[in-house]
């Protein structure tokens, strides 16, 4: 926390403590949705969720069709939140072998499932495959904050009736560096 520069410590602040409020609903929410216990997916987050801000800034760039901002990923985090820039597109999510841009909703925040929820929800919700292209003649800039598990916690599926079991017990740290 002291390392935030003064002038964005306190909107920073506000900010990270407001979407966590907000990542305890829509956790809640998702567990409510599968007929779940409502705190059965944020109980295995522990009592101190990492969570991790990403400001990106992108500059103009030339090269269109051989440099992207970010390349193909699933975010490894629980839940990402991601305010896009006002004015410049570049997100863009796979289907049927194209690629679909994100359309920019002013002041919005995108919602994306990360591949420790999808561990959870044994599958059931998605951590999507996204990709960040550059813009010729605009700078873009956006922020993203992650809310993930804490490391060492072990978390699992909490569905006892699948038949698949895709995803073994774990926890966040065997996974994110097996992945990354
Ligand atoms: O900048 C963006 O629009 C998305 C960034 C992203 O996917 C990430 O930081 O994981
Ligand atoms: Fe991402």
């Amino acid at each position: 926390m002291y390392r935030l520069p003064l002038i964005c410590r306190e909107t920073f602040l506000e900010f990270t403590s407001k979407q966590q409020l907000m990542n305890e609903i829509i956790v809640k929410a998702m567990a409510k949705s599968l007929k779940l216990e409502k705190n059965s997916f944020l109980d295995q987050f522990g009592k101190n969720p990492i969570s991790l801000t990403r400001l990106k800034f992108c500059p103009p760039c030339p090269w269109l069709d051989c440099v992207l901002a970010a390349k193909p990923h699933g975010d490894a985090s629980g839940t990402t939140y991601l305010l896009q820039d006002k004015e410049v597109e570049g997100l863009q999510v796979p289907k049927d072998d194209q690629w679909y841009r994100v359309p920019l909703t002013p002041d919005a925040i995108v919602f994306n499932c990360g591949d420790q929820l999808e561990i959870m929800t044994n599958g059931i919700f998605k951590s999507p495959i996204h990709r960040v292209v550059t813009n010729k003649k605009k700078e873009r800039r956006t922020v993203a904050l992650f809310f993930s598990p804490e490391l060492t916690i072990k978390f699992e599926s909490e569905f006892e009736f699948q038949i698949l079991h895709i995803y073994h017990r774990s926890n966040h740290e065997n996974i994110y560096y097996q992945y990354i």
